[in-house]
């Protein structure tokens, strides 16, 4: 959706894309050179990441701040809301701008684990994540390598939250092939 949107992102990633791997399939030594795609799909995960809703319970009681939280109690750390806070994302927090990430996570996050978690914390953190990462690498690749996105006319813009957060009604893209033999 955000590169159909942005279609300077989209180019620039499709750029990229081509630089690296030509119109040959994805191979892993050029996956781990993808700069530009590796800011996008952070910027995407931030404002749209898929598990927005952690769960942990407290098995002793916590000071957290000025709150003093039970032993046995469930708390539910919401990251899409940390990844929305313009305390550390400035004013433009809602605005899809990959260039936060041009220098990394930490960088981007001013050293704060806190403020960008969209594959969780600690040691029960997402045992996916690279494998999610890579394949979700290869898909946009093989996609940018052979079309143009442009979004349908037909999209309606209603994200939900049904335990992982989706698009209510789809996302509904145009793809025009780039080559005549895509
Ligand atoms: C973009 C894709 C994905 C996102 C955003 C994501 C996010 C997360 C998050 C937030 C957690 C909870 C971490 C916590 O409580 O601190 C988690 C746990 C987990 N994820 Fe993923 N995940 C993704 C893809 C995957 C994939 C592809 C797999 C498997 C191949 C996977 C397997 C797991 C497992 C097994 C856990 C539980 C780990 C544990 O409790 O020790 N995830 N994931």
């Amino acid at each position: 959706m955000h590169l159909a949107i942005h279609g300077d992102w989209q180019e620039k990633a499709r750029r990229e894309v081509v630089d690296i791997f030509g119109n040959q399939n994805p191979h892993l030594e050029g996956i781990a050179k993808l700069k530009i795609m590796t800011m996008i799909i952070n910027e995407t995960l931030r404002l749209y990441g898929p598990t927005s809703v952690l769960q942990r319970t407290g098995t002793r009681e916590i000071q957290l701040g000025k709150l003093l939280l039970p032993a046995n109690i469930d708390i539910l750390p919401l990251n899409i809301g940390l990844h929305r806070d313009p305390h550390f994302w400035g004013n433009d927090v809602h605005h899809f701008k990959p260039e936060r990430f041009a220098e990394g996570i930490a960088k981007a996050t001013n050293y704060t684990a806190a403020a960008f978690f969209p594959f969780g914390l600690g040691p029960r953190s997402c045992v996916g994540m690279t494998f999610a990462m890579i394949e979700t690498k290869i898909a946009l690749s093989m996609i940018l390598q052979r079309y143009t996105i442009t979004l349908s006319p037909a999209y309606v813009h209603s994200p939900i939250l049904i335990l992982t957060l989706q698009p209510q009604n789809g996302i509904q893209v145009i793809l025009e092939p780039i080559h005549s033999n895509a």
